[in-house]
């Protein structure tokens, strides 16, 4: 039984608009999936969906076979702006999650030091070691994002969602962000959705990248990553590595000249 599976979801918002329409996708636990496509083709809208945000309006989300929101689940998300709240130290930022999570925070109210051990120990792996009492105005959009990844795993999710996570950093700082986002999942194997308009960044972290069409929109191509893990920042300068962006974007451009009318955008 796949963890997560979408079965002819369509999502109408109130307004009339068609957001998404007959999507079927399934992710096996642990899996690293990356959900990519033009513009306002419904990619977060999916992420809405997964998360019990918004019912679809047909067809069937379920997480281990459950329709989602029947069950509680475990998730922790990160988004573009890193949110951190700049009253608190990075360490208190990270902590936040297990202060309203119905699993931990009763716990963690009563012996707070194993998480913040936890807490310590996500921030050494991202190499936020020493930052623990900074605040937020002292650290920078890289690492201030690292803290938001930290943040999101530290009520330990079975799915971490990531709406856009790198892309207002600097190309540097991102690859950097990327490396740090594979040693969190490689010691940690949540479930992983990434939602990204970066083709690369969706060939270096991903198993499966599910390719969308615009609006409504649905799955218009499925690619496996099969290059083991870890991956190093040198495999994105290889061809068969290439091969692959290529492949992405030719789709992506295909669906764009469609809307555009122009012929051969971005193939
Ligand atoms: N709450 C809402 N009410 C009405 N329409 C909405 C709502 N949220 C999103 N939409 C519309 O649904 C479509 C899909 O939006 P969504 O944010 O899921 O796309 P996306 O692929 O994540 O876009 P982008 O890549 O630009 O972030 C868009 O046309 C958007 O305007």
């Amino acid at each position: 039984m796949p963890f997560i599976e979408l079965r002819d979801v369509s999502l109408r918002y109130d307004n009339g608009y068609l957001a998404v329409e007959g999507v079927n996708l399934s992710i096996e636990e642990g899996e690293f999936v990356a959900l990519v496509g033009p513009s306002g083709c419904g990619k977060s809208t999916l992420l809405r969906v997964i998360s019990g945000l918004r019912p679809p309006s047909a067809g069937q989300a379920t997480v281990r076979g459950q329709p989602v929101g029947s069950t509680p689940v475990n998730i922790g998300m990160a988004f573009q702006n890193p949110t951190l709240m700049p009253w608190r130290t990075v360490l208190q930022n990270i902590l936040l999650p297990l202060e309203v999570s119905p699993k931990h925070k009763q716990r963690y109210r009563q012996n707070p030091k194993p998480y913040v051990e936890a807490a310590r120990e996500l921030m050494a792996s991202v190499g936020l070691s020493g930052f623990e009492n900074a605040h937020v105005w002292e650290l920078s959009g890289g690492m201030q994002q690292r803290a938001s990844l930290c943040r999101a795993l530290i009520h330990q999710p079975e799915i971490l969602m990531l709406d856009e996570p790198f892309s207002a950093l600097d190309a540097f700082t991102r690859e950097e962000l990327w490396q740090a986002m594979q040693v969190l999942y490689l010691n940690r194997r949540p479930t992983v959705i990434l939602v990204t308009h970066d083709l690369r960044e969706a060939v270096y972290l991903s198993d499966t990248i599910y390719t969308m069409s615009s609006r409504p929109g649905r799955i218009a191509h499925v690619r496996r990553v099969e290059f083991p893990r870890p991956r190093a920042l040198e495999l994105t300068y290889q061809d068969d590595f290439a091969h692959i962006v290529r492949e992405l974007r030719k789709q992506i451009g295909g669906m764009r000249s469609q809307i555009t009318g122009l012929k051969g955008v971005g193939a």
